[in-house]
């Protein structure tokens, strides 16, 4: 990318998809492992199934549209390192692969973009509220139902853009990628976590490569090893055990939401009807900070939720 400095370092070559967002994400990530390892970054865009079909992100099958052709990309040789946002990678892993670094995470609340400045409460009843969300859909349901849930999909700039005068009275997006992509002015309000529970990893970046690339002491392997925050990891891991135990996707109405809290690791969880008529919530913690024990609270909430009868909602789209 930077053709001026240093050309005899080893080239690093990074996946992303070809949205605004992914490259802006992929470049910051890219840069920093680059740094830490010796290495020159080069951003490699690859088309992803996600970026071609059009129609309701809820209808399109399943998990994994945005991650599938990077994953092969990076078996197949052709690049070296997947950025990803973790909230779109599968739960399954994949033999090969390896989530080598999960950096710092960004603001993970959802933010409201309203017109006038509004906020869920002031929005007057009946306002048109866009989502593809069947998680964002039923939390703001459970809030407000007298608000009408309009399903939207399309990238960040285009759902902003129908925030509009005979359109939508508001959006609702992640603040990570309002922030990443210099929006954060469209929002109106930061959805508190009590009224609105994140997605499982959302606002953090999941960094993967080849296995044998991840350990040892070659410069991808320091790079990645400089960039990884045990804090987020911790929580992102907790999460992601919550869903792979709902056996639940990323387009789940599934919310949740970790972090460090003293010492102890908590766990909030929403499972809900997209219809907002059921909402289910949980809540655990557990003091050891350890990768493991973040793993066994995600899957001991999850059994909890389960055994109430979860299992219906977590499997139900918009
Ligand atoms: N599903 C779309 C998607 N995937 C990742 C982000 C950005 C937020 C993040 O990094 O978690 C978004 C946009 C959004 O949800 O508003």
């Amino acid at each position: 990318m930077t053709a001026e400095t240093a050309p005899d370092r080893p080239v690093l070559r990074v996946g992303t998809r070809g949205s605004q967002l992914a490259l802006t994400q992929t470049g910051t990530a890219a840069r920093a492992v680059a740094a830490a390892g010796g290495l020159e970054p080069e951003l490699v865009t690859i088309r992803t199934e996600g970026d071609v079909l059009t129609g309701p992100l809820s209808q399109m099958g399943g998990t994994g549209v945005f991650a599938t052709a990077l994953r092969a990309a990076l078996l197949a040789g052709s690049v070296d390192l997947a950025v990803h946002s973790l909230k779109d990678l599968p739960t399954a892993p994949v033999p090969g692969l390896e989530v080598a670094a999960v950096p710092e995470r960004e603001d993970p609340r959802d933010a409201l973009c309203a017109r006038d400045g509004l906020t869920l409460a002031q929005l007057p009843a009946g306002a048109k509220v866009g989502t593809g969300s069947p998680r964002r859909a039923a939390q703001v349901r459970a809030a407000r139902p007298d608000l009408e849930i309009v399903d939207i999909r399309g990238n960040v700039g285009t759902r902003l853009a129908r925030v509009a005068p005979g359109d939508l009275d508001a959006v609702v997006l992640a603040a990570s990628g309002l922030h990443r992509l210099g929006r954060q002015d469209a929002i109106t309000e930061l959805i508190d976590p009590s009224v609105m529970l994140p997605a499982p990893g959302q606002g953090a970046l999941a960094l993967e490569c080849r296995a044998e690339d991840a350990a040892g002491d070659a410069p991808l392997a320091i790079g990645l090893a400089a960039v990884d925050h045990l804090e987020t990891r911790l929580a992102v891991t907790a999460e992601r055990a919550l869903l792979t135990r709902l056996e639940a996707g990323c387009a789940a109405p599934v919310g949740t939401y970790g972090r460090l809290r003293g010492d102890e690791l908590v766990l909030d969880v929403v499972v809900a009807d997209p219809d907002g008529s059921q909402v289910m919530r949980r809540g655990g913690s557990t003091a050891h900070r350890t990768v493991d024990a973040a793993r066994d609270l995600g899957t001991r909430l999850a059994d909890e939720l389960l055994a109430d009868g979860a299992g219906r909602l977590a499997r139900l789209t918009l």
